[in-house]
C-alpha cells in the first residue's frame, strides 16, 4: 500500500481522512458506515489516532488492518510517545509493520487524562523528533508524518522556538507536516511561508475540521489550541439551539475554505472526518470530488 513519501507529487492532489478508535460497539458500527460513505471517494489514506495514554494502542493497529484489508485504503497508524519505553515503541512498531501498515503519525502524545504537562515515560521519549529517529533509524522505509502548529503549540515557548522544533522533526526523516486545524486560511498561508524561511521543504497539508456542532467544536478547538473567527463564532452561536443551522453554517463555511485552499495550489488535504461523513461528503462533492 501508498506510502507517504510517494504522495504530493506535482500536479496530484492528495485527500486524507482521519478516524479514531470508537468505544462502544455502536460506535464501531458507525465508523464502519463512515468509513463505506468516504472510501467511495479515493482518499490516498484514513488515518486512525492513538488515544491518550496508548490507552487504544492495540486497537489503532487493528483498525488501521481494517481498513487496508476490508476498505482496500491504505493507513497511516497515529503514534505517540506517551507512557512507553523505547522498547515497548519498538515492539508496538514490529507489530504495525508486521499488519502491514507503511505508515505512522509520529506525535509526542498529548498528556492522560487528569495530566495538565506531558512527563516522558521512565525509558521512553519526550519528543516527537526523537520518535520519528526511531522509526527512521528501525523500519527505514516507513512513510512518516508529523504535526504542525499554524497558532503555535499550547506548549511552545514561542512561534520561533516551535518552528524549529518542527524542522527538527522534518531533519529526523518525517515525510511531511500535517497540521492541526485551522480556521483562518491566513494562518496557513503565513505558517507556510515561515516554514518555508526556516528551512522546512517537505509537503505541508492543511487539517481542516468541518463543523457540524457548535458546542463539539468549542471543545475540540479549546484542546487544540485553534482559533474560531469572531464571525464565524458569532454566526453559530445566533443559532445555538438549532443543530441543522449549525451544520449549514459548517459546511459552508469549510467548502469555502477548502477551495480557497485549492485554489491556492495545496497539494492535499487532511479531513479531520472523526468518524462522520455527510459534512465531508457534501464538502467533497462541491469541491468537484466524486463517489467513483
Ligand atoms: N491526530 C492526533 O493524534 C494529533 C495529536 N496531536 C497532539 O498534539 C501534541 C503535540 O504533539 P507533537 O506535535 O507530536 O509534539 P512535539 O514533540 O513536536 O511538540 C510538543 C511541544 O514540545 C516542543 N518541542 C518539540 N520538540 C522539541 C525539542 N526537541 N526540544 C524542545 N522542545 C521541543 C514543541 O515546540 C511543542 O511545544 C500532542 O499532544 C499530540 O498528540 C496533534 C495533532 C494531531
Ligand atoms: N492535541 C491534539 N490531540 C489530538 O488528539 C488531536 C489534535 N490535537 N488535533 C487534531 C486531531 C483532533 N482529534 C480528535 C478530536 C476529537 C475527537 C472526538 O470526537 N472525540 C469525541 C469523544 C471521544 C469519545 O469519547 O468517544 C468527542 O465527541 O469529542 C477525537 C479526536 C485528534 N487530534
Amino acid at each position: 500500500m501508498t506510502r507517504i513519501s510517494e504522495l504530493y507529487q506535482s500536479g496530484t492532489f492528495d485527500l486524507s481522512v482521519e478516524i479514531f478508535p470508537p468505544k462502544s460497539e455502536k460506535g464501531d458500527a458507525n465508523l464502519f458506515k463512515t468509513l463505506e460513505e468516504l472510501i467511495g471517494y479515493q482518499p490516498a489514506f484514513v488515518s486512525c489516532t492513538y488515544g491518550a495514554g496508548g490507552s487504544t494502542s492495540k486497537r489503532t493497529i487493528e483498525l488501521c488492518k481494517i481498513i487496508q484489508d476490508r476498505f482496500q485504503t491504505p493507513a497511516t497508524a497515529h503514534f505517540t510517545c506517551v507512557v512507553s519505553t523505547r522498547e515497548e515503541l519498538i515492539e508496538w512498531l514490529k507489530n504495525a509493520s508486521e499488519a502491514g501498515i507503511n505508515n505512522i503519525m509520529a506525535l509526542r502524545g498529548d498528556p492522560p487524562e487528569g495530566q495538565e504537562t506531558f512527563i516522558p515515560a521512565d525509558g521512553g521519549l519526550r519528543y516527537a523528533n526523537e520518535l520519528v529517529a526511531l522509526i527512521r533509524e528501525h523500519f527505514p522505509k516507513m512513510g512518516i508524518g508529523v504535526a504542525g502548529y499554524p497558532e503555535v503549540h499550547p506548549d511552545a515557548v514561542d512561534a520561533k522556538t516551535d518552528l524549529a522544533n518542527l524542522k527538527r522533526k522534518v531533519d529526523a526523516g518525517a515525510d511531511a507536516v500535517y497540521t492541526q486545524l485551522f480556521f483562518n486560511n491566513s494562518c496557513f498561508h503565513d505558517f507556510r511561508e515561515r516554514c518555508v524561511q526556516a528551512g522546512i521543504h517537505c509537503p505541508i497539508i492543511p487539517g481542516i475540521m468541518p463543523i457540524t456542532e457548535f458546542k463539539r467544536i468549542q471543545r475540540i478547538t479549546a484542546m487544540c489550541n485553534s482559533t474560531l473567527p469572531v464571525e464565524l463564532k458569532g454566526k453559530l452561536e445566533s443559532v445555538k439551539d438549532d443543530a441543522t443551522a449549525q451544520f449549514e453554517i459548517g459546511v459552508e463555511y469549510a467548502i469555502k475554505q477548502c477551495q480557497e485552499l485549492i485554489d491556492d495550489g495545496v497539494p492535499g488535504i487532511h479531513f479531520y472526518a472523526l468518524n462522520r461523513s455527510p459534512a465531508c461528503k457534501r464538502i467533497f462533492e462541491a469541491l468537484g470530488f466524486h463517489k467513483r
